[in-house]
């Protein structure tokens, strides 16, 4: 009992000491949640600690103390806070993204990465290729003032290839538009300040027929919305591989048949189903914003895009280029580290929870608080990327023409956040990105297009955070 009083007073001692440290934020949270600038410029610091309801957050804007906590502690920082609307009220809990840390995610964490093995990354690229070749080429080709559309359609159509096999349209694909559909309503379920029940968690107790249970009318709606994003493209896989009519390989199909002899087969389908609903929503809008970046980069950078273009030319020659190609292409590559510096598809990572108290260099960190990995903070810090607002990929490269080894790779560090839960699909992006950055130039000049005066239309980069993910 004595010794249980002495711990409870050191906690107190170094939580009062927690606010005399990293500075504290004053209580208007989800504002500042949505603004990475502002959480490292209005501090200065590399911690930040507020709160928000009563519930502790920290923020994290540098990289040595996200790998500090996140990786060397990831017993301790790993979990995941629950979306209450999500999980609670619309009772919707298969995304392993989301879910806390423990069995059931590592379950479907192994699931999903035996399939998008280093292995199988051979394959994975054919049908990146074919996609590209087949869907986006065209599609530019027809229309290019629909770019963002295209990209869409080919990040969609390839997410739903490999995770089903199902066949796909090359434009507006239902399936694919469906899937959009459904992300945007787990996206709506855990947007700051939607949803008052993420806040006060009393409130789903809450009657449907009181005035203010909208949400909960909304909710059956959702609900009904989810599981067909979960069922519909499941289901028309397991039929198509009972009928074995012109179905490709895929993550689905690949995943049932090395299962079909567990004894608890049934309970393991349940998670390949699960599993696969998650990757269309991982895969999907990081990869199209990443995309898009890029374009957006090559717009107003014509002196960078030239340059890039001249590079692909003189290694790939006439032909398409391949993925062998890659490793030769080192502006290229400098191009794409700089994309993912200067708009970091999810600027704010995928935040963290504490399953447990701890003490960081004196502070205490208390159990069940959120940890938030300030990637846009990490990638534009001064101290490695000068003018970090600019789009300047030279900065990755030696005087003596090499990859600089001296800052932080984006590739590596940040973007695809950190630890036990950084992104298990980030070569599955990398290639995607690389491949199609370097056949676009090859194949096309992007440009902002004219007016209908004939003039070039201005282009000024702007972007939007919309929950996670931030768009171009
Ligand atoms: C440029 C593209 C991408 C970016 C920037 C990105 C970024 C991220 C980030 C920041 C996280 C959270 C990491 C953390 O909690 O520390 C994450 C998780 C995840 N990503 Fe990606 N990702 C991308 C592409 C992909 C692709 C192509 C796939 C699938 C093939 C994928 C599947 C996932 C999954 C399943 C998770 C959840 C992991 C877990 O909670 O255990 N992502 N991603």
């Amino acid at each position: 009992m004595a010794s249980g009083w002495k711990r409870f007073d050191d906690a107190l001692d170094i939580y009062s000491r927690i606010l005399q440290g990293p500075w504290e934020a004053p209580r208007f949270g989800s504002m500042m949640l949505l603004c990475p600038e502002l959480t490292s410029d209005m501090t200065g610091t590399k911690m930040v600690y507020l709160e928000l309801f009563g519930k502790p957050i920290i923020i994290i804007n540098d990289i040595k103390t996200a790998q500090e906590l996140l990786e060397k502690r990831a017993g301790i920082y790993s979990s995941r806070r629950q979306i209450r609307m999500l999980t609670e009220v619309i009772g919707f809990k298969a995304l392993f993204g989301l879910m806390p840390y423990g069995d059931e995610w590592r379950t479907h964490r192994r699931m999903f990465r035996q399939h998008f093995s280093d292995r199988n990354l051979p394959k994975i690229q054919e049908r990146i290729l074919e996609f590209l070749r087949k869907s986006l080429l065209p599609n530019i080709l027809t229309s290019p003032e629909d770019i963002h559309g295209h990209v869409r359609d080919f990040i969609g159509g390839l997410s739903s290839s490999l995770t089903y096999g199902l066949p796909t349209q090359r434009q507006n694909d239902p399936l694919v538009r469906f899937a959009e559909q459904g992300w945007l309503v787990i996206n709506h379920s855990g947007a700051p300040g939607r949803y008052l029940v993420n806040l006060l968690s009393p409130l789903k107790y809450v009657p449907e027929w009181m005035p203010g249970s909208r949400f909960k009318q909304e909710a059956k709606e959702m609900r009904k919305t989810l599981d067909r994003l979960m069922e519909d493209p499941y289901q028309a896989t397991v039929k198509a591989m009972e009928s074995k009519a012109g179905r490709k390989t895929s993550f689905v199909q690949e995943t049932l048949e090395r299962l079909r002899d567990k004894p608890d087969f049934e309970t393991q389908a349940r998670y390949v189903k699960q599993t696969a609903c998650q990757i269309f929503g991982g895969l999907s809008e990081t990869t199209a914003t990443a995309t898009m970046t890029f374009i957006l980069a090559m717009v107003i950078r014509p002196d960078v895009q030239r340059k890039a273009q001249e590079e692909v030319d003189s290694v790939v020659g006439d032909r398409l280029p391949e993925f062998a190609d890659m490793p030769q292409l080192l502006y290229l590559s400098a191009v794409i580290k700089e994309a993912l510096r200067w708009n970091p598809a999810t600027p704010l990572g995928v935040p963290h929870m504490t399953s447990d108290q701890d003490v960081y260099m004196g502070y205490y960190i208390p159990k069940n608080c959120t940890v938030i990995a300030n990637a846009y903070s990490m990638l534009h810090d001064e101290d490695f990327y000068s003018d970090a607002d600019e789009f300047k990929p030279e900065r990755f490269i030696t005087n003596d023409g090499h990859l600089r080894q001296d800052i932080p790779d984006p590739e590596l560090v940040a973007t695809f956040g950190f630890g036990r839960r950084v992104c298990p699909g980030s070569h599955v992006a990398r290639s995607m990105l690389y491949i199609t950055a370097a056949t676009i130039l090859s194949l096309f000049d992007i440009s902002s297009g004219v007016d209908p005066d004939g003039k070039p239309v201005e282009v000024t980069p702007r972007f939007a955070p919309a929950s996670l993910v931030s768009y171009v």
